[in-house]
């Protein structure tokens, strides 16, 4: 009885064909062998090749001839043969064929948001061949998008992101029609662009256009491919179709605004969203050709870290949604920046919390730095931050342990040790040192110390007093 196949018995020169015994050959006898043996692996392939083509059951190189009969059969303008041979790997698939590249070619889609999604996105919906594509993005390119937003390039930095990826769009496949919007997607123009549409991505990054891309889409009915991505994680679902519920009928009320992480605070692996946005691009493919399942009422997550991927159901329409429900109230768009309490932008928005007596401009701190005044410089960000920039002598207490009995401790002591009641702090952007300075003026015992952060942080120290620091 066999064994499975195994070489249980044989020696392994024997194993493969088993004729012969090589394990006395030189070095030189075997790569000769080796080289003859890929010579006839390359005539069989080529045989087998010839073989497949003559019986048509599989051609890597379709004849037009044989598409385009298919397509007259089915009522379709046939493609042309330079489609056919642009094509022609996706025009093989039985379940996409001929008849998806045609309804992907008379279809059009909308990317908001030309960034880490939005390039992804793009890239792959434009190389299928899709047949009319809008970009809408305000934003201008930065160096710092550069590491996954992969249609700009070094040149277009301080360029439109909508004319960047249009421009790279129309170099891969000029039978694109490209439509770049350089505009915010606000109430007054989201649903009059969506309307023009089939299908809408949101490629965006803050909850206010989030809100606003989703009454659009049920207003205007077109179904909502939303991805989004953030340190090695991302997600994926498709709102508002085939019976699914909307964004709203799973978030019906906006987060706390401070709860929301972008990726200059949060960080992100630009393969990350490169693996959200190609599926992005995929779901869309998917619902204008009628191919497969897509994810409605699905939310798929990703985790780049174990590189898995699971699907978890969602819950159905919500019959008492405000916007797809039985009644809904809400009939046009809204103001979202108010109802999300937040801005529809991911920019940092430089919050004041303290008096102004409370901090000290980067000036003021050089001054008080030449001047060799005892103090002690607490670095409230994250240990990995002060590795990129800091200033010299800073101690590093991440503000989440500012407050800790363990923190208050060593403060005291470095206060007494120099003989000084004065404590500065100093972060990224000038947010987190404020909220420090509140935490440390609760938790310090003596009322006498004096507390202060340094307005705008390190951002503004390498703006205005030493270029040489890196601004991240
Ligand atoms: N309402 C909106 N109108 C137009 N474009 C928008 C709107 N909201 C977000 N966007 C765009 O969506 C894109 C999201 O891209 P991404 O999440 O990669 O962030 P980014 O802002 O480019 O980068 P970072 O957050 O690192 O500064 C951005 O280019 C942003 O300008
Ligand atoms: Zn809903």
């Amino acid at each position: 009885m066999s064994d499975g196949g195994g070489t249980a018995g044989h020696s392994l020169a024997e194993a493969g064909d088993g004729m012969q015994d090589r394990s006395q050959w030189s070095k030189e006898k075997l790569l000769e062998e080796l080289q003859k043996k890929e010579e006839e692996n390359q005539n069989l392939k080529l045989q087998l090749q010839q073989h497949q083509n003559a019986t048509g059951s599989y051609s890597p190189v379709i004849s037009s001839d044989i598409l385009n009969h298919q397509l007259q059969a089915i009522g379709e303008r046939p493609l042309t043969c330079a489609q056919v041979a642009r094509y022609s790997r996706q025009l093989i698939l039985p379940e996409f064929g001929p008849r998806g590249q045609r309804m992907l070619s008379a279809a059009s889609v909308l990317i908001v948001g030309c960034g880490g999604l939005g390039c992804p996105a793009a890239v792959y919906l434009a190389a299928a061949g899709v047949g009319r594509l809008g970009l809408v993005d305000y934003d201008l390119v930065e160096l710092n998008n550069l590491h996954r937003q992969v249609l700009h390039t070094e040149e277009r930095v301080g360029t439109s992101k909508a004319l960047s990826i249009a421009q790279s769009i129309k170099a891969l496949n000029s039978e694109v029609e490209v439509v770049p919007y350089e505009i915010s997607f606000t109430s007054s123009v989201a649903l009059e662009v969506v309307k023009q549409y089939e299908v809408v991505l949101d490629c965006t990054d803050n909850v206010a256009t989030r809100y606003l891309l989703n009454d659009a889409c049920v207003l205007a009915d077109r179904p909502l491919v939303s991805g989004s991505a953030l340190r090695f994680e991302g997600q994926l679902t498709v709102y508002h179709h085939q019976g699914g519920p909307c964004f709203r009928c799973i978030h019906p009320k906006p987060p706390p605004p401070e709860t929301v992480t972008n990726c200059s605070d949060g960080g992100v692996l630009g393969a990350v969203p490169g693996v959200i946005g190609c599926m992005q691009a995929l779901e869309a493919i998917k619902i204008i050709t009628n191919v497969g399942t897509p994810l409605s009422q699905k939310l798929l997550l990703f985790d780049g870290l174990r590189g898995t991927f699971l699907t978890v159901k969602l819950r159905g329409m919500k019959s008492t949604c405000e916007i797809c429900g039985e009644e809904p109230s809400i009939k046009q768009l809204i103001d979202y920046e108010q109802f999300c309490g937040a801005a529809a932008t991911d920019k940092d928005k430089g919050v004041t919390l303290l008096e102004r007596n409370e901090r000290v401009t980067v000036e003021e701190y050089r001054t008080l730095m030449e001047a060799n005044k005892p103090h002690v410089l607490i670095d409230v960000r994250l240990p990995v931050e002060l590795e990129i920039c800091s200033l010299p002598n800073c101690i590093n207490i991440p503000l989440k342990d500012i407050d800790k009995a363990e923190s208050i401790s060593l403060i005291q002591k470095k206060l007494s040790d120099l003989g000084s009641k004065s404590v500065v702090c100093v972060c990224r952007r000038g947010n987190d040192s404020q909220l420090a300075v509140r935490q440390l003026e609760a938790s310090l015992s003596q009322p006498d110390y004096q507390v202060k952060d340094i307005i705008g942080g390190l951002t503004a120290w390498a703006h205005k007093i030493d270029n040489s620091m890196p601004v991240y």
